[in-house]
């Protein structure tokens, strides 16, 4: 067995804030089939450690980045976790970023470096008689882990660096270079040096053996200036060690004949039970054009002020719209003013089983993003025959259809993707939805589809394995 060390801030269902937990959490499982054994490092926040179940310490650290932490081995949720038990860090309820203010903790910057110094430190002397041979970290989180590996002289273990989402720099005051563990002479524009101050993330970035990304084309898009966040640099000079795997979803909690959400079905329509009980939920009346849902953090990135702006459009074509997110007040304000009309309906929140009856009950499931590394509820929508209407971008580019002239007469078309990302743009392609709505025969040919499209995580683990496997010429 091939032994990896995956390094994670959060992790489904344990703790989560977005894509990135369902993917540490689901990548353990996908991989036992390819041959690895994958244990899963986490911070111990009280969500964490309040699940883990016969926990063992198995190492004890006098001083994490100021107290004294242990090392837990344990299981939760069919995960095999080593967990980080440090009050002073991670001692703390709620949203594992953020404090009760909404701002990001001050000491961020420490306590993900003590996240990438345990890594490290597993990685370059075992913990509990259990060593990796690769470790594989998650965004700017585990991005010190090369520098700390170097300064154990570790340099053995293979790194992966997987980016979810290159807008989080993970950037710390140059001023905190020893609290934070770093070597000064690495402070340059080969090491961890971003724009005169630190970033983890590009640390990570410069350090690891091999980069992925979570799609194909956002692998492309991170080597341009508009998609690279001032970091395409870095990416272009490390071109060669950069891959993009696509996500798979979780498809045991995300399978419409087995969601004891919902009312369960195996075709398309065993939709409209569910449509019904949906808007019953959220008191929206029968309609003749489609039921559009969104799930979303609501920031910038998803492009929900675009919805906002074509909506008019949808609801032209006799069309509705029912939404679930959190995030930037701005945008939830505005989306709870929409709600206003007879048409629309808003839940702000976060609600994991809400989400399920949605994808379910929804005709079509949008995903305007401006930029999207993979994207899940688009993946979510075409199992559960949600025709979704996506950007086309990142990840959407890669595991939409769409729904063109010639992919309807060969019949493959799976959603509807549109380009460029404006307001203009989604309006048409709301309007194009509607019309391939109002036509029966397209439509269910379209979830027909979708449904029949591979979505879980077959492919990918053994892109992942074989990645390992050439990373330790084990191949
Ligand atoms: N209010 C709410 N209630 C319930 N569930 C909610 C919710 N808001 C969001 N979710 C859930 O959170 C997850 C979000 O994952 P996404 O991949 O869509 O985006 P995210 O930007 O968080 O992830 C980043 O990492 C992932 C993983 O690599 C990439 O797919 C993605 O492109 C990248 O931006 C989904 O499982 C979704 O259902």
């Amino acid at each position: 067995m091939m032994r990896v060390l995956s390094v994670a801030s959060e992790c489904a269902p344990l703790v989560k804030t977005g894509g990135l937990a369902d993917v540490a959490g689901a990548l353990p499982g996908a991989l036992a089939g390819q041959g690895v054994q994958m244990r899963t490092l986490l911070p111990g926040y009280p969500a964490v450690l309040g699940a883990l179940a016969g926990a063992a310490p198995v190492e004890a650290i006098d001083d994490l980045f100021g107290g004294p932490a242990r090392l837990l081995a344990g299981k939760a949720a069919g995960l095999d976790l080593l967990v980080i038990d440090a009050p002073h860090l991670f001692g703390r309820e709620g949203n594992p970023y953020l404090g009760p203010d909404g701002r990001d903790w001050p000491d961020n910057p420490e306590r993900f470096a003590a996240l990438s110094w345990v890594g490290a430190q597993v990685a370059a002397r075992g913990a509990g008689g259990w060593r990796p041979q690769i470790l594989h970290g998650h965004d700017w989180q585990a991005g010190f882990v090369t520098e700390y590996l170097r300064r154990m002289q570790a340099q053995d273990v293979r790194t992966v660096l997987t980016i979810h989402n290159i807008a989080f720099t993970g950037p710390a005051d140059p001023g905190r270079l020893h609290a934070l563990r770093l070597d000064p002479a690495r402070f340059h524009s080969e090491g961890f040096e971003y724009w005169g101050g630190i970033s983890a993330l590009k640390a990570g970035l410069m350090g690891a053996d091999r980069l992925t990304t979570v799609s194909p084309t956002y692998a492309a898009e991170l080597m341009t200036p508009e998609f690279g966040m001032g970091l395409d640099g870095v990416m272009r000079h490390r071109r060669d060690a950069l891959t993009g795997i696509l996500n798979g979803i979780d498809e045991a909690a995300w399978n419409p004949a087995t969601d004891a959400e919902i009312a369960r079905y195996r075709d398309p329509a065993g939709k409209a039970a569910n449509k019904a009980a949906l808007r019953a939920e959220m008191g929206l009346p029968d309609a003749e054009g489609p039921l559009c849902v969104i799930v979303s953090r609501m920031t910038h990135q998803k492009g929900l002020d675009l919805v906002l702006q074509a909506l008019p459009e949808l609801l032209a074509g006799g069309g509705q719209l029912a939404v679930l997110g959190s995030g930037d007040p701005d945008l939830q304000a505005a989306y709870q003013a929409a709600a206003r009309g007879p048409q629309v309906a808003v839940r702000i929140g976060y609600d994991e089983g809400f989400s399920h009856r949605l994808i379910a009950g929804g005709d079509a499931i949008l995903v305007p993003s401006r930029f999207e590394p993979c994207g899940l509820t688009q993946l979510y929508g075409l199992r559960y025959g949600t025709v979704p209407l996506v950007a086309l971008t990142g990840g959407l580019a890669d595991t939409v259809i769409n729904a063109s002239p010639a992919a309807l007469a060969r019949g493959v078309a799976t959603g509807i993707q549109f380009a460029p990302i404006d307001a203009d743009t989604l309006r048409h392609a709301l309007a194009r939805l509607c019309a391939l709505y109002k036509d029966q025969e397209t439509w269910s040919r379209l979830q027909r589809n979708a449904m029949a499209q591979p979505v879980g995580w077959d492919q990918s683990a053994k892109a992942y394995a074989a990645l390992y496997a050439e990373l330790t010429g084990t191949e």
